[in-house]
């Protein structure tokens, strides 16, 4: 993470409101602004119904904002589809069949997600040609999918069909990637070995990441930088050694407050 550099993304004074021009008018992200610098790896937490949910289908492009400004690299993406923003943001979501195409076997998902954003699209004959790579990809991973190339995604364990989402997400590099609490439906072990493997991943290419989770200990070991959201706002921005320090304790106390 580099400070010193421009900004990815930006958020300025984002509101949300639901229900609008109604009694029931609510704002949910409450004039929100945040600067992610290329290269962070923010960990969010919050109880529930804190945003943490609308903050990322603001960044998605799943919902625009009422009020204020979403910018990538200092461009105005506010208005910008889901389908145009996927050339840069990927998004991992916390159900595995969310993911990937049930019907279709691991090594096919994992075309359809080198084609992702490109003019002209690759044909299943290039399957071939990427299985090599795809097999190296799929055993970085180590839990067998390197040896399920070509089972559908459906016959996979959930485990193995959310390290597929995971790779699939990445595979590309993303400029911005979004983990929506992506371990949360597997067993602690398969969650755990995940977790290793997105820090791992998140390193190695240097990605720009946010992570929503409700564990605690995986908001504190993982990342460089921890955002605390609370009834739509920003109520904790820390990072490096001031994260490191950071205990538990100290978080829940922020929930009891
Ligand atoms: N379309 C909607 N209509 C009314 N209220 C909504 C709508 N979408 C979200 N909300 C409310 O906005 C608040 C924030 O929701 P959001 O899903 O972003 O929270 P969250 O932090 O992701 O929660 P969780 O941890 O439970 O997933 C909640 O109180 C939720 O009920």
């Amino acid at each position: 993470m580099t400070v010193d550099q421009p900004a990815v993304l930006t958020l300025k004074n984002v509101a949300t409101l639901v229900n609008r021009n109604t009694p029931n008018e609510t704002k949910i992200l409450k004039n929100l602004d945040l600067q992610v610098f290329p290269g962070d790896f923010i960990t969010v937490i919050g109880s529930n119904g804190a945003g943490k949910s609308t903050l990322f289908n603001t960044i998605s492009g799943d919902i625009v904002p009422d009020e204020g400004q979403v910018l990538l690299n200092g461009q105005d993406i506010t208005h910008d589809s889901v389908e145009k923003r996927t050339k840069f943001l990927s998004r991992v979501f916390q159900d595995p069949k969310m993911g990937t195409a049930p019907r279709m076997t691991v090594a096919e998902n994992l075309l359809l997600a080198v084609k992702r954003g490109q003019k002209r699209g690759l044909g299943l004959r290039h399957l071939h040609a990427n299985k090599a790579r795809f097999k190296m990809l799929a055993a970085t991973m180590g839990n067998g999918l390197a040896e399920r190339l070509d089972t559908p995604t459906e016959n996979l364990s959930g485990g193995q069909r959310q390290t597929l989402s995971f790779l699939m997400a990445t595979l590309n590099r993303p400029e911005i990637l979004l983990l929506d609490e992506h371990t949360a439906a597997l067993d602690p072990k398969t969650s755990a070995g995940l977790m290793e493997q997105t820090s791992k991943t998140v390193a190695e290419q240097q990605l720009t990441c946010l992570m929503i989770t409700h564990h605690m200990e995986d908001a504190l070991k993982y990342g460089n930088r921890l955002l605390v959201l609370h009834a739509g706002k920003i109520t904790l921005d820390v990072r490096g050694e001031q994260k490191a320090q950071m205990t538990k304790e100290q978080i829940m106390q922020l929930f009891v407050d």
